[in-house]
């Protein structure tokens, strides 16, 4: 069986999909790793659960990750989507009302779903910006509200997965304060790549994505909670009283969490940075909308490094290409650059997320000689 490890291990390739350019490993990561590739490599020196164990160091890593995202409490999961998962299976019933953005990923209906609860949307503003908007959350959360007396929880998405739209988190999280109902920030874009503050957003549990944005091989994820709800999501078995019923007993019993570990310090070094990762998302923007037929979707100006373009400039070459729509991801690889999406040129979805300047020159550079090459056929 061929696992495309060829084609991976092929010449680095300068990759602009946006869900994969925070999960790059750092060289300790990569170390880490293989040092603890076997199943169950970090339960030599088990001390009953996972997030008590002190060789190799997980309890320590987590008391300082929750000083990090400033929350009471952190869990490691398998990603943000479980981390979502476990706190609407704790606090909701079959029937219950969860008021979510109209920019959620599909995770979230996903496990609201599983939990047999419904999801009550607060509209965007449509193209083109798609933004959530303060005062629609707050109608729409005192609509339901006056509608129904079983609205268990709010979840908020802190970056979006199509737009790259960061929202007032903090507002909303007043907002959901204010009126009794717990808010839980899907963080899975933000965490590990700008600096989060849990408690001065006002949220109640965070979840970040190890594989999206912390440096890490993954599936891991972080679930992050204030004290006050610890009884209810942390609660324990009867049978076996040391074990979390939520997190099964233990979640990641292995590589992936030390990867985690090992990239922690180039983490929390890396948000101090966010604000020159914005600045060159703004210069990226700013050099592709130059060239005719590209145009930014979303709020302007960039909060975030995820950037969708609207391209209807592609849409016409693929029509006279002879490759078709797959043009475009053909002319890339050849310019060594990947992460697009085959067969599709509609929009865009990219971003330059920690590379230099002269990378981004590189593929700014590269679209414009496809374009120009491509009005010529
Ligand atoms: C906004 C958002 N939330 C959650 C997820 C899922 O994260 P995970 O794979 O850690 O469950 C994604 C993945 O693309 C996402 O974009």
């Amino acid at each position: 069986m061929k696992y495309c490890a060829e084609q991976r291990l092929a010449k680095k390739s300068l990759n602009i999909n946006p869900i994969q350019r925070g999960g790059i490993l750092t060289p300790e990561a990569k170390v880490a790793l293989h040092e603890f590739e076997d199943g169950y490599s970090v339960c030599d020196y088990c001390e009953g659960r996972l997030d008590k164990i002190n060789k190799p160091p997980i309890h320590e890593f987590l008391e300082e990750f929750s000083k990090f995202i400033n929350v009471d409490i952190v869990r490691p999961t398998h990603g943000a989507r479980e981390g979502k998962f476990i706190v609407i299976h704790s606090l909701c019933e079959e029937g219950d009302k969860i008021v979510v953005d109209g920019n959620a990923h599909y995770t979230t209906y996903v496990a609201a779903e599983r939990n047999k609860t419904d999801t009550i949307v607060v509209p965007h503003s449509g193209y083109p910006n798609y933004e959530i908007k303060v005062e629609k959350w707050k109608e729409t959360l005192d609509n339901v509200l006056d509608k129904y007396d079983n609205v268990k929880l709010a979840i908020l998405t802190h970056v979006d997965g199509n737009y790259g739209n960061l929202t007032d988190a903090k507002k909303i999280g007043k907002i959901c304060r204010r009126k009794g109902i717990p808010l839980l920030l899907n963080c899975a874009y933000t965490m590990g790549r700008m600096p989060i503050n849990a408690k001065k957003l006002k949220a109640d549990f965070v979840v970040g994505s190890g594989h999206k944005s912390m440096a890490a091989s993954g599936p891991i994820g972080i679930l992050g909670l204030s004290e006050e709800w610890e009884d209810e999501i942390l609660r324990k078995s009867k049978k076996y009283p040391n074990k979390e019923i939520e997190l099964l007993g233990c979640t990641s019993r292995g590589a992936p969490i030390v990867t985690l570990m090992a990239s922690f310090p180039h983490v929390k070094e890396r948000v101090k940075n966010w604000d020159q990762e914005v600045k060159k998302t703004r210069y990226f923007v700013k050099e592709m909308e130059k060239i005719e037929g590209i145009k930014q979707l979303g709020i302007k100006p960039k909060m975030h490094d995820l950037v969708n373009f609207e391209t209807p400039i592609f849409e016409k070459i693929s029509k006279k290409h002879p490759k078709k729509g797959y043009f475009l991801y053909h002319e890339l690889k050849k310019r060594n650059i990947t992460g697009v999406k085959p067969g599709y040129t509609k929009t865009l979805k990219c971003s330059v997320y920690r590379m230099d300047k002269e990378q981004i020159d590189y593929i700014i550079n590269s679209f414009r000689e496809i374009v120009d090459a491509g009005i010529g056929i």
